[in-house]
């Protein structure tokens, strides 16, 4: 057997499984299988199909996603720096799957780094509604805001905190969170040894208490009618049926939503809460019967390492709290208090703090005038934002540049590099400026990595696109762009930050924009970062710590 189980775990699961358990053991000797889900924000399944560097063959419950053939490496493709596709363990595509994310839901979710869960809500929100990630390690923050950027989330918010805080100031906001919920990784044990030899350390019971805490707190976030679906990767009954039935008994306003047997999907299991742990199954009486429409996925079952899924809907009529809509938000955008910032990650200086307090009640003043034909906050003001450039032209860039409103400055390159209506609210964090989905009054006080899509900075009265930006635009909504083939290696120079010679004419330019720029650097016309062409030259603007660094 290629993976040695810890042996009180093959105990346990030979006692529940009993004829399967032979079956199930046999699953080990297998390579785990590897998995990728187009992203659907950049690139269409059709496109895809056209485009697909590998053979693949489809993954029965998820419509984007692809078994990977053993060897192949698609993280050492172009396409991937591209945010064509997220590398992902099949069976953990089925949660989100599961949560039924409608463009314009309010989506939580909860435990998500690295992303993988949050990039396949993003696609599936297609930039309509909000999604709020977050994760309580902060180191593993990092990651989760990397992808989301990566992937070309623009209605993202990523946090860093308890699920008790956000409760706080998000009370009933949601109408579907996700806990993809911190586990014993069971599932994982063939995917990655680590795991056995962390098994013991985070003991079923350890994880069973942070469990009930997490779901718990996810009924205060969740909007009346709401969907929450828990998942973990592991078998244990203490995680899985066990949980959703103490949940289910304290929380009485919640039904199991059945999930359909098919492609592999096994049924839960009360019976083996009734076995291993009599007094749960006492005390949760025939809740616990419900836990049978939860869905094992099971590695001698189908390809895929495991995973367990609980869909539990909230009845409407058991709460009379309405649900938040995205109405509410655009109101609450006018009442950012001006002296107080939200809590960032990054500390700001004094300096930095008076400028965000300026920037802020500029912002709010923009928001606050009549929006032109009334489309939205970040185009409000835009003809008085106009005067006052004219005044400045032709003024180089002097004191008087330095000077300008930086939300002018902002706006004036969007005007002139990009076609793009800004929606959310423009937020202001020093020098960094994002387009929030939730505005920044609700995030006052909440540790907060990304307030939304991160723009980019304004710095001695210019403005410095975020390389979040540019990942997240379309070919067609960039003014300028330099299209670049994956396959004769042009592209992967670009990746490793080269400097490339690239003539006139490869400048793709709007009527009437110059080639001398910045421009959306494109492979096979998917963005992958900035570069400025002068003089048949691109100087590359590829982020130093994103660079491709295998040979
Ligand atoms: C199974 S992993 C999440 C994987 C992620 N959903 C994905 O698809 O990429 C569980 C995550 O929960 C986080 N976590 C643990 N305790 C938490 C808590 N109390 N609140 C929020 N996140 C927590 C861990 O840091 C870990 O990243």
């Amino acid at each position: 057997m290629a993976v040695q189980l810890p042996s009180i775990f093959a105990e346990r699961m030979k006692n529940l499984l009993g004829d399967e358990f032979e079956q199930f053991m046999k699953s080990y000797e297998q390579s785990p299988h590897a998995g990728l889900r187009v992203n659907t924000l950049k690139i269409s399944m059709e496109q895809f199909d056209e485009l697909a560097p590998f053979d693949m063959r489809p993954i029965p419950w998820c419509g984007t996603g692809f078994y990977v053939p053993h060897g192949v490496k698609p993280g050492l493709h172009p396409y991937y720096h591209a945010g064509l596709y997220y590398i992902q363990e099949p069976s953990a595509m089925a949660p989100v799957e599961l949560l039924d994310v409608q463009p314009g839901d309010h989506v939580l979710d909860l435990c998500a780094a690295p992303g993988g869960k949050s990039t396949q809500i993003a696609a599936k929100l297609q930039g309509k509604g909000v999604l709020v990630t977050n994760d309580i390690h902060s180191e593993r923050t990092k990651a989760l805001a990397k992808n989301v950027e990566l992937y070309g989330v623009r209605n993202a918010v990523v946090l860093n905190e308890s699920p008790e805080r956000i409760a706080g100031a998000f009370p009933h906001y949601f109408n579907k969170v996700l806990i993809d919920a911190p586990c014993s990784g069971e599932g994982m044990f063939r995917k990655d040894e680590d795991m056995v030899k962390s098994w013991e350390h985070h003991s079923v019971e350890k994880c069973v208490l942070m469990q009930r805490d997490i779901l718990e707190t996810a009924a205060k976030l969740l909007a009346p009618g709401g969907t929450i679906v828990y998942s973990t990767c592991t078998f244990a009954p203490e995680e899985n049926e066990a949980m959703i039935a103490e949940f289910l008994n304290l929380n009485p306003g919640f039904t199991v939503h059945d999930i359909p047997e098919t492609a592999g999907f096994a049924p839960g299991r009360p019976d083996w809460v009734r076995q291993m742990l009599p007094e749960t199954a006492e005390k949760t009486g025939t809740v616990l019967d419900q836990t049978r429409g939860t869905a094992r996925l099971w590695p001698h079952l189908l390809e895929g390492e495991g995973h367990y899924v609980a869909v539990l809907q909230h009845r409407p009529e058991a709460s009379p709290e309405r649900i938040s809509s995205v109405e509410d938000e655009k109101e609450t955008v006018s009442k950012i208090p001006e002296d107080q910032g939200i809590a960032v990650t990054q500390p700001l200086s004094k300096a930095d703090r008076k400028r965000e307090r300026l920037m802020r009640t500029e912002s709010r003043e923009r928001n606050e005038r009549p929006a032109r034909g009334g489309k939205n906050e970040g185009k409000a003001g835009r003809n008085n934002e106009r005067d006052a450039r004219k005044s400045n032209r032709g003024k180089g860039r002097g004191t008087d540049q330095v000077n300008i409103d930086p939300g002018t400055v902002y706006q004036q390159f969007i005007e002139e590099h990009l076609e793009l209506e800004l929606l959310g609210e423009t937020v202001f964090y020093g020098e960094r400026v994002y387009q929030s989905s939730v505005g920044a009054s609700r995030l006052e006080g909440l540790k907060v990595i990304r307030p939304g899509w991160f723009m980019g900075t304004v710095k001695n009265g210019r403005f410095v696109p975020s390389h979040p930006l540019a990942c997240a635009l379309n070919r067609s909504e960039a003014k300028r762009v330099i299209n670049l083939a994956s396959a004769n290696g042009e592209a992967v120079r670009y990746l490793k930050g080269e400097t490339l010679n690239i003539e006139e004419a490869r400048v793709e330019c709007k009527t009437g924009v110059a080639a001398k720029g910045y421009a959306l650097v494109c492979v096979d016309g998917f963005a992958l970062g900035w570069g400025k062409w002068l003089d048949g030259v691109l100087k590359n603007e590829y982020p130093a710590g994103w660079r491709w660094t295998s040979v």
